[in-house]
């Protein structure tokens, strides 16, 4: 199995006071095709650590390797390259223009990328919309849209540009339960056809639909949990949340 992440050593002090480092040394691999979930209480620093190692934000101090490239310390040109080129993000928050219908909030940053013809770009919006349910939609503006189905436009948005990668804070936090599952279930799809994922999230549910689990307290990576790939390995949603939580529970969580 070949890495496809590696973050090594990795520091972040907010400001110069040291009393605020936030990540102290996380060293973590993840390997391509994986759909991997963070938990951990209420200011752990799990959005920090998915900021870092997908050049959000600059960390202090320590070593991120995407694809077999060092991508530490890129300068803010290389930074966007990177951003644009290899990685997908999906926020709460979703972010979306709202002077543009969802198709073009969809291809825009294709189109800005420049790397496949615009025919090919507008094929490839159309294939996810189609995928995650939104297709009739795409003449639409985002005002007429639902809370779920506009994450769906951030799904497709996110994979435009056919990342290898793709991170998520709190993804499904701002939906009902109904919609946070089947954003699960769109992302446990796309995670199945080769995409590695990584996502921040509260949720029991949805980190028991992602493969491994890893828990963060005060800065710091203390364990994981391996659940297997859900539908592929251990089908049963009520037995992989029961798991999870019985883990969970055991480090006061
Ligand atoms: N820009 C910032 N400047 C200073 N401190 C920050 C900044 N962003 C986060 N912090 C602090 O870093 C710590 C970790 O925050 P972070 O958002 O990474 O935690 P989290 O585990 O994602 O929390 P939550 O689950 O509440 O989102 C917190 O104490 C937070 O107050």
């Amino acid at each position: 199995m070949k890495t496809i992440l590696e973050a090594k050593g990795l520091n972040k002090v907010y400001g110069s006071d040291q009393k605020n480092t936030v990540l102290k040394n996380v060293n973590l691999e993840i390997v391509e095709g994986e759909f991997v979930s963070v938990m951990g209480p209420s200011g752990s620093g799990k959005s920090t650590l998915l900021y870092n190692i997908s050049g959000l934000d600059q960390m202090t101090a320590g070593t991120v390797i995407l694809e077999g490239q060092d991508v530490s310390f890129l300068s803010e040109k290389d930074l966007s390259r990177l951003r644009l080129h290899k990685i997908g993000f999906i926020f709460q928050q979703i972010h979306l223009l709202k002077n543009l219908s969802i198709f073009d909030n969809i291809i825009l940053s294709a189109y800005l990328a420049k790397e496949d013809s615009r025919k090919e770009i507008n094929k490839r919006a159309i294939e996810l919309m189609k995928q995650t349910d939104i297709a009739e939609l795409a003449d639409h503006d985002i005002t007429q849209a639902s809370g779920g189905q506009l994450q769906r436009v951030a799904i497709c948005r996110a994979l435009i540009n056919n990342p290898p990668i793709i991170f998520g804070d709190e993804p499904t936090g701002a939906l009902n339960s109904k919609a946070a599952g089947e954003i699960m279930d769109i992302l446990a799809n796309i995670n199945d056809s080769g995409t590695t994922i990584l996502l921040v999230t509260h949720d029991i549910k949805v980190a028991a639909k992602t493969e491994r689990v890893i828990y963060m307290l005060d800065g710091q990576i203390v364990s994981e949990k391996q659940l297997g790939k859900y539908k592929k390995e251990v089908n049963n949603i009520k037995e992989r949340e029961a798991k999870l939580s019985k883990w969970l529970s055991g480090m006061g969580f």
